[in-house]
């Protein structure tokens, strides 16, 4: 989407062909820094240190690094190792995964000669095929704003989201955002409470970014705040991303989206997920059971990065120094706290037989 003006993609494969830019979302909203990945390595460390994140890109991203690992060893053992390294990078957006395996199945059967230049297309593949699944994500979701904004003609449709699922967090359009960014395209009045989202902020950082660039109407509020909205009329309806949605219906996302989604369901409100079809996991039948859920580190937690007065950032502390910490980093909404899940084939109740009705070949490539 646009970053002052001009257009931007979060991931793209560099002018000499094979390395891979990508904006630093570390360094965001404070700093604008592209990097360069030049190896796998590279590709699983920005994974796993979140220079990259967000599902789909994650999975565009390794996409890459498997195409950098078959630069530097295109044997077997060199897809194994690539393969190996980079599926641990994070446990549980499911769309790494996806992608890797996308990415054995095309590099596998070929003459390793050859797995250089069938990565790289594949791989461009999967960054082309993100795009144009979150544009049928905008088409399906837009729907559902223009009826609210039917039903109050000349007001706002107040949309709440958590964390970021923007177009930072795929490569391009976002998922949550992109029925978002295009309401706003076609002139409806649309206005977007954005939860900070503890203890990495990707909403106060990330998405308040994004949207300020784009000219979306925006508020960062702190996470607790959602149901005090909710209870007083002001949230139209919540949209938010996911990271793996079981064959359940069941919604694994960013720390606290349970908690919005509860709030939702006692106040009436529509809560829905938007995500593309890579995100569904047919092999998970209870996602509350069977989704891991990362830990990351505490430091998340006790520390935060800013910038101060005069401009420079630093990092505080901000969790006395014996007190034990805990960062989950995801939670899972059961299906039935779900208004309905906005994919690139429409927005379809939270249950195995609409998911299986949708996307039949995903059922097929899960019992294999
Ligand atoms: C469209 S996927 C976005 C999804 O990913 C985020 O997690 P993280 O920032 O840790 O990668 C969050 O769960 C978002 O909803």
């Amino acid at each position: 989407m646009k970053v002052d003006g001009k257009h931007f993609r979060s991931i793209w494969r560099e002018r000499d062909g094979w390395s891979v830019g990508a904006i630093d979302q570390r360094r965001l909203p404070h700093e604008f820094v592209v990097a360069r990945l030049t190896s796998c390595e590279d590709a699983a460390v920005a994974i796993r240190d979140m220079l990259v994140r967000g599902a789909p890109l994650i999975g565009a991203t390794a996409a890459y690094g498997m195409a950098l690992a078959m630069r530097e060893d295109a044997s077997d053992a060199g897809l194994k190792l690539a393969y190996e390294t980079l599926v641990v990078a994070r446990p549980t957006a499911i769309n790494l995964k996806w992608a890797l395996d996308e990415m054995r199945a095309t590099l596998a059967p070929i003459d390793p000669v050859e797995r250089a230049e069938a990565a790289y297309a594949r791989a461009d593949e999967i960054v082309e095929q993100d795009v144009e699944i979150n544009r049928g994500i905008a088409a399906n979701g837009l729907a559902l704003i223009e009826a609210i904004a039917a039903k109050k003609p000349g007001e706002v449709v107040n949309v709440l989201t958590h964390c970021n699922a923007g177009w930072l967090a795929t490569v391009d359009w976002g998922t949550a955002t992109a029925p978002i960014y295009l309401a706003h395209e076609r002139g409806i009045k649309v206005h977007v409470w954005v939860d900070e989202t503890r203890p990495r902020n990707q909403g106060a950082s990330l998405t308040a970014w994004e949207l300020g660039h784009h000219g979306v109407p925006h508020t960062v509020i702190p996470d607790n705040t959602g149901g005090h909205l909710m209870q007083h009329g002001m949230v139209d309806l919540a949209i938010v991303g996911t990271d793996r949605v079981a064959a359940n219906g069941d919604v694994c996302n960013k720390i606290g989206t349970y908690l919005k989604a509860l709030a939702a369901h006692d106040n009436g409100v529509p809560f829905y997920v938007a995500l593309p079809s890579p995100t569904i996991d047919f092999a998970v039948h209870d996602g509350i059971r069977d989704i891991p859920i990362e830990q990351r580190s505490g430091v998340e937690v006790t520390d935060m990065t800013g910038r101060t007065a005069d401009g420079r950032l630093e990092t505080v502390r901000i969790v006395p120094e014996n007190s034990p910490v805990a960062n989950y980093a995801f939670d899972v909404t059961p299906a039935r706290l779900v208004t309905g899940l906005i994919t690139e084939r429409g927005v379809l109740k939270p249950d195995r037989a609409s998911l299986a009705a949708a996307f039949p070949e995903r059922i097929s490539a899960a019992a294999e």
